[in-house]
């Protein structure tokens, strides 16, 4: 049967079976309902769509689309997101993710893209195409009955104005820019479209399960929001006995006292017993502001970010390095995009990056390029682990100390 890979420039790209396609790959539903639809063409930026139709029916799905990542140092960049990756189980293994993958990672780099980004389903699909595990999340629990907390806890007045129960309307309206100041402090951190807020708040089309979620907000002594936290708890749910389990969906803070006030009061709201946190980094301050850093536990770690270098010297000038020092990496691509030999002279004022004929003093591949970027792991780890070849005695330590970073690269939406 004929079956063609279209981009959504071509003509007879169906954009609506295309988002079939998605929710099926993702067994989310075999359709989905013409609000949703709607609501997806309308308020999403499509990015770069790309699919295999047989027969009228889209059999394989991938988008990819203009995101900003925050890189060491505090600044953000451009990235090359790509997400939406499905191939249906009667045409899987046939080579249509390589077909999609390649052609819009190459076109990426013919448009200077420096990096591509992903959240990886699963281990296994996408160290093949250069993409290198460069973050990490963490689930945590923490239970109420051991975290010491005072039962009649209550944030004192110079700490600020904790604000519960706020509307998803003030969410919208004040989130954003609270979310930009916080994403700047987070190396891994990414954008949130304008569409993140209207599904994080209930404003489009959800499924009939989907519950409002709580808000609250934290106001410092001035009156400067400094952190906002959605949660649900079990008691909203018709299902079963509640056991007192607040979920805490997300919470974004720019200061360690909005942090702190946040975690402390949904763990110390009457009814909760437990609170859950899926999303955080593995070195989240969670255990160490409460009385009790035992109470919180890890559940589950994980990669989560992936990242493939596409222009390493305008990727390593643009990061923020805390040392002086100086590097000759040589890149190897099985994809052709980002090899070659580049010297790295950094330091706290700025960094250069160029390529050069001087002697490598690491060779890594891509992917690994890609696992070092964002500091999560060092170098040394990386050469025990086999993932990089020391030319020059002493160098992988001298990539520990230029590349590393004093906080885990944590990306906390997934994308
Ligand atoms: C960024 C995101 O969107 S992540 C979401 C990824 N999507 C999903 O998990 C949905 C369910 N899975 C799928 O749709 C498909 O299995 C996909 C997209 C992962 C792979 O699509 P395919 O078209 O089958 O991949 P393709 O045929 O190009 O395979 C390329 C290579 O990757 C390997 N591969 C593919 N999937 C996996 C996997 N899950 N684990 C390990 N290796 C894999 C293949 O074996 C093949 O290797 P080979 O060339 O040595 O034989």
């Amino acid at each position: 049967m004929d079956l063609q890979i279209r981009t959504s420039t071509d003509a007879g790209f169906d954009t609506e079976e295309w988002l079939h396609g998605v929710t099926r790959g993702f067994l989310r539903a075999p359709r989905m309902s013409a609000a949703e639809v709607s609501e997806w063409l309308t308020r999403s930026d499509p990015g770069r769509l790309r699919g295999a139709f047989t027969d009228g029916r889209c059999v394989a799905t991938y988008r990819s689309f203009d995101q900003r990542l925050t890189v060491p140092g505090g600044t953000d960049v451009p990235a090359h997101a790509v997400t939406g990756v499905t191939v249906s189980p009667g045409h899987r293994r046939r080579g249509l993710l390589t077909r999609m993958m390649t052609a819009d990672l190459a076109e990426a780099k013919e448009g200077g893209e420096m990096l591509s980004t992903l959240v990886a389903a699963e281990h296994g699909i996408y160290g093949r195409f250069g993409y290198g595990p460069a973050g990490a999340s963490a689930a945590y629990t923490v239970e109420r009955a051991e975290a010491g907390l005072a039962a009649n806890w209550t944030l004192p007045a110079e700490e600020g104005v904790l604000d519960f129960y706020v509307d998803g309307s003030l969410v919208r309206t004040e989130g954003p820019e609270l979310f930009e100041r916080f994403r700047l402090l987070h190396p891994g951190a990414v954008d949130r479209p304008a569409r993140w807020w209207s599904v994080a708040t209930g404003e489009v089309p959800r499924d009939p399960a989907w519950r409002e979620p709580w808000f609250v907000v934290h106001r410092d002594a001035d009156g400067t929001l400094q952190g906002m936290a959605s949660f649900t708890t079990d008691r909203q749910w018709d299902r079963g006995v509640p056991d007192g389990t607040a979920t805490v969906h997300w919470l974004v803070a720019t200061t360690p006292t909005a942090e702190r006030a946040l975690w402390r009061s949904v763990l110390s709201m009457d009814w909760v017993r437990r609170l859950k946190a899926d999303q955080l980094p593995p070195d989240a301050l969670l255990p160490e502001l409460l009385p009790n850093p035992r109470a919180a536990r890890v559940t589950e770690t994980n990669d989560f970010l992936w990242l493939r270098p596409l222009d390493v010297p305008a990727m390593l000038r643009s990061r923020g390095y805390a040392v002086e020092g100086e590097l000759v990496l040589e890149v190897t691509d099985p994809l052709g995009l980002a090899a070659g030999r580049f010297l790295l002279t950094a330091g706290p004022d700025g960094a250069d990056c160029a390529t050069t004929t001087r002697a490598a003093d690491l060779t890594l591949d891509a992917s690994a390029l890609g696992t070092l970027y964002l500091g999560d792991r060092p170098a040394s780890r990386l050469l025990t682990l086999g993932r990089l070849a020391e030319e020059t005695p002493g160098a992988a330590h001298r990539a520990d100390l230029l590349l590393g970073t004093h906080r885990r690269a944590w990306t906390p939406d997934v994308f």
